[in-house]
């Protein structure tokens, strides 16, 4: 049996690991995940004007069934925080943008990926071990581990906020990259942590991905930037997350901006969007894209993202 194997058996027995009490509260007694960064005392009061944030420690947190316990409400205000999911295929130039976006609009970026490694490679982490084996595999590690390591970076990230526009008055905007990656996550993610705003969706061939990822494999040192790998992900990639993008779609929740030109004309498009979105553009009232953009401006009653940006402007 491999490690993916016993946890998925693990975690699909656990479908009522959370508290039942109204309450966001959770059991302190056994590891969660941990961000690799400093993390803020447990007793300090959220900024964002939520709930207290959730202990974060190896040592706290966890269900009776060994899993991360996730709230039972929203852990953070979308009234304040801002909460943009950044999605494409692997090595479609997600990272990319978002470097750019968080030096212009101060946006704080978490790449799930990013915290699933540093995870990983944590001494001591529960979840090392599994993580490598769904990564090298390209599958999608379960929610309760990259969610509650989300939730953790972002109160981590609001115990000491950035000195940039967006996180006056207890604010804060966030570009998570590569997340959610299955329907699960989205759910989740908007229920227990944040409620989302929109998808900024950026896409391209996969040709072009493979060349990218072929080409980043040379010196990115990473278990998946090989052929083998990327096969795998892109499978994952067309068969659990476009279902992702495909929902917020029909909620007229996605931006897309197509990334096969080079890095400077995407970005040209990706702001456009971002400022209409932020209400930055002097025609802001129009939500009607320049580019190649799914949006729709009746979405919101169904659920799942919150109102664009537009409607609740943070600067
Ligand atoms: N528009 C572009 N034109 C050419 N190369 C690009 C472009 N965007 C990104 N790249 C390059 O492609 C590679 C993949 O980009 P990036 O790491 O941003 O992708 P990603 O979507 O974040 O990937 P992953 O999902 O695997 O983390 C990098 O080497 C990057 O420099
Ligand atoms: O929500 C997520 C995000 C990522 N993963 C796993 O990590 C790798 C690498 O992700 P990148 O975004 O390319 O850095 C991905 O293939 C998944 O295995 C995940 O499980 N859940």
């Amino acid at each position: 049996m491999t490690v993916i194997d016993t946890v998925k058996a693990a975690f699909s027995s656990d479908k009522h690991h959370q508290s039942t009490t109204s309450t966001s509260t959770t059991t302190t007694s056994t590891p969660t995940p941990t961000t690799a960064t400093t993390p803020a005392p447990p007793t300090q009061p959220n900024p964002a004007g939520a709930a207290p944030p959730t202990p974060i420690s190896p040592d706290a947190d966890m269900s009776s069934k060994g899993t991360p316990a996730l709230s039972d409400k929203p852990v953070f205000d979308a009234e304040k925080i801002t909460v943009i999911f950044v999605l494409g295929g692997p090595g479609a130039g997600k990272g990319t943008q978002c470097d750019r976006l968080v030096k212009d609009y101060g946006f704080k970026h978490l790449s799930a990926g990013d915290l699933l490694r540093a995870e990983q490679t944590r001494p001591g982490s529960t979840y090392g071990a599994m993580i490598k084996e769904y990564i090298t595999e390209g599958k999608i590690v379960p929610m309760e581990v990259t969610i509650k390591l989300l939730e953790n970076a972002m109160s981590d990230t609001l115990s000491s906020p950035p000195s940039a526009p967006g996180w006056e008055s207890s604010h804060g905007r966030f570009l998570i990259d590569g997340f959610p990656r299955k329907m699960d996550q989205a759910l989740k993610f908007d229920a227990a942590v944040c409620q989302s705003s929109f998808v900024l969706f950026i896409s391209t061939t996969e040709a072009v991905m493979l060349e990218r990822l072929l080409e980043r494999g040379k010196t990115s040192g990473r278990d998946d930037d090989n052929r083998e790998s990327i096969t795998k992900r892109f499978r994952t990639f067309i068969e659990t997350s476009m279902p992702v993008v495909d929902y917020y779609r029909k909620r007229g929740n996605v931006v897309e901006i197509d990334s096969s030109p080079p890095v400077d004309v995407v970005y040209d498009k990706v702001r456009v969007e971002i400022d209409q979105r932020l209400g930055l553009l002097p025609g802001a009232g129009s939500r009607t894209s320049t580019t190649n953009t799914t949006t729709d401006t009746t979405s919101t009653a169904t659920g799942g993202i919150a109102p664009p940006l537009l409607e609740k402007p943070v600067v």
